[in-house]
């Protein structure tokens, strides 16, 4: 086919009778979640707009049912967005993140939650905790381990004396860039600022590229791109939306030092989310000092064949109890082995929390 005018009209043609299709049906969908929002308004329970569950099976089922040419994942991210904006027309969802504007955090918020979400940024990961205990926003999002540098202890430590629930998780890929403003004399560098993490996850492009600048750690990378806008001799490390956000320009790109760096963040509020076919449980548990305890604690996961993604040690903070153990696995509290499981290990345990069972990240 020649890109003539003539096939060029018939294909634009072609393209505004499918659009109009596309509306149609969003809106007859967007009707269809009003209609929902109502049916919801009328249990007795107390509204709960926002589904994780239902969200992660109609995300998975596009991406088993699409069949190209676009790729599975960017069909979700359309329908990602169709459903944040249904949500919207529900009911506007407050989701406070780990700020300041421009973070990884914020990202994160953005791709689990639509763009129609409304997102606010909080100083500190406590207060993101807070504001969701208050009820002051619907839902919070904080990072909780990275590839590279492992656990964000701010985030589990916050869990322990909360009665915080997790809902969802997202995992983002981070890519870190070298950033500079229009009046920083290129050459000339000799402070780079950043998040501590993120500076530890480009070490060695640092110490090949600016192995004299002095590494100068903030609380977050955004903010690190916000100073150099007034300091000739600094640069920052940063994502792509602070970049944006502040008008830097990227001396260099993807510089950090493993390219598979991604960060795995928290979706916390206070329901109880049901299954989703594929889903994840996260506890805490305190366990008394003493011989062959995390054997113990682990025995009843390894006989009911239940897979742990993740098994992180924290000191306890009421001096009590010596240790406790935040625990990931694969499944949901409401099914049986996994009741049985945790049964188990409460007889076990000094003290076991359920922090949440929620849907796998899916986008
Ligand atoms: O199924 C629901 O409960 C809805 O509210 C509809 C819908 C959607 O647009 O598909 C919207 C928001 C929920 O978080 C989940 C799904």
């Amino acid at each position: 086919m020649t890109d003539t005018p003539n096939n060029l009209d018939t294909l634009r043609q072609r393209i505004d009778e499918i659009d109009n299709d596309i509306l149609r049906l969003i809106s007859a969908r967007a009707e269809c979640a009003k209609q929902v929002a109502e049916v919801k308004t009328k249990s007795d329970k107390g509204a709960v707009f926002y589904r994780p569950e239902r969200e992660a099976q109609v995300l998975r089922r596009i991406m088993e049912l699409n069949q190209g040419p676009l790729n599975s994942e960017e069909m979700a991210r359309l329908f990602r967005e169709i459903m944040s904006a249904c949500l919207a027309l529900e009911q506007p969802t407050k989701v406070a993140y780990l700020g300041p504007e421009g973070t990884f955090t914020q990202q994160a918020a953005l791709k689990h939650f639509g763009q129609s979400a409304v997102s606010m940024p909080m100083a500190a990961i406590d207060e993101v905790f807070r504001e969701v205990e208050a009820g002051a926003v619907n839902y919070g999002v904080v990072p909780v381990e990275n590839s590279t540098e492992g656990v964000v202890s701010h985030t589990l430590d916050s869990f322990m004396d909360s009665s915080i629930r997790i809902c969802g998780e997202v995992v983002l890929r981070i890519h870190h860039h070298l950033l500079v403003a229009d009046t920083t004399l290129r050459d000339k560098v000799s402070r780079v600022y950043s998040h501590p993490q993120s500076l530890a996850q480009c070490r060695k492009w640092l110490d090949a590229h600016y192995p004299r600048a002095e590494r100068v750690p903030v609380s977050s990378n955004a903010e690190a791109a916000k100073m150099i806008k007034g300091e000739w001799h600094s640069a920052a490390i940063a994502g792509d939306m602070a970049a944006k956000l502040y008008g830097l320009e990227k001396v260099a790109e993807k510089i950090e030092d493993r390219p598979d760096n991604s960060t795995r963040f928290l979706i916390i509020g206070s329901q109880h989310v049901p299954m989703s076919g594929e889903d994840k449980t996260s506890i805490v548990v305190a366990m008394r000092n003493q011989p062959g305890a995390l054997h113990d604690l682990l025995e009843p996961f390894h006989r009911h064949s239940i897979d742990l993604t993740r098994l992180e040690t924290r000191p306890s903070r009421t001096g009590v109890w010596n240790y406790v153990f935040f625990i990931d696995f694969k499944g949901h509290v409401d099914e049986p082995r996994v009741a049985a499981v945790l049964e188990e290990v409460r007889l076990r345990a000094s003290e076991l929390k359920v922090l949440g069972s929620y849907p796998v990240g899916v986008l």
